[in-house]
């Protein structure tokens, strides 16, 4: 099977989890478009009667243009169950996302959910974290500087551009930079770091957020936390 057959098959997979009256948290990415998909399927083929709160505003066009009512966060008091893809996904089920470069509304719409499920092909895993870039959301003003940092810290910032060369603006007005670090083996420490540095919005690193990792691959792997 491979990669993108994998994210169809857990992105239906997921949407089997969500159940009649839902508020139904909707991640950013390939993997949750599927999702989307399959959960549209479920509203306008079976009646399944759910809200959706979205991370991005391109999954909130999508969802909306399948027939999902998507409201404001602020127009919920909590969230069901939120399902979400992730870049890295190590043993803990602690990972890296914001590929997308929806992390800061990802982050957000995740602290207020009851649970949270990532979805991702079998390519994600790894122990420790690594192999793919840190995404930080960063304020515009002083950008360079604040890269400066980094680089200073050995952490191999990239400011990211798009395939035109243009600097990445995100849904928020604000910048990434991807820090380019081959592994991550103290992910808290690090977290904790860059939170307290003036200028980051947030970070791509999810720590204690997920509750279940849904793994496609050949079969599909369940992965709970164990707290
Ligand atoms: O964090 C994200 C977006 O900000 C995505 O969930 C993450 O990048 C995974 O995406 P994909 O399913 O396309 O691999």
């Amino acid at each position: 099977m491979d990669v993108t057959e994998q994210k169809r098959q857990v992105g239906k997979y997921a949407a089997g989890l969500v159940e009649d009256h839902m508020t139904v948290g909707l991640g950013t990415g390939s993997t949750v478009k599927f999702f989307v998909d399959a959960l549209a399927e479920r509203v306008n083929n079976e009646g399944l009667n759910i809200i959706g709160v979205t991370t991005s505003v391109r999954t909130a066009e999508q969802a909306q243009s399948l027939g999902i009512k998507i409201v404001d966060l602020d127009d919920v008091d909590e969230i069901d169950l939120t399902v979400d893809g992730a870049d890295r996904v190590n043993k803990n089920l602690d990972g890296i996302k914001g590929g997308g470069a929806a992390l800061l509304f990802e982050k957000i719409v995740a602290i207020n959910s009851k649970k949270n499920v990532w979805i991702v092909d079998e390519t994600k895993l790894a122990d420790p974290l690594g192999g793919f870039p840190l995404p930080v959301e960063v304020v515009t003003y002083g950008v360079g500087h604040l890269n400066t940092l980094f680089a200073n810290e050995g952490l191999k910032p990239v400011l990211r551009t798009d395939a035109a060369g243009e600097t990445v603006v995100t849904d928020n007005g604000n910048y990434i930079i991807d820090l380019h670090l081959d592994t991550i083996e103290k992910p808290v420490e690090l977290a904790d770091w860059l939170s307290k540095q003036v200028g980051v919005i947030e970070h791509g690193l999810f720590i204690n957020i997920a509750n279940r990792v849904i793994v496609a691959g050949e079969e599909i792997k369940i992965l709970d936390r164990a707290n």
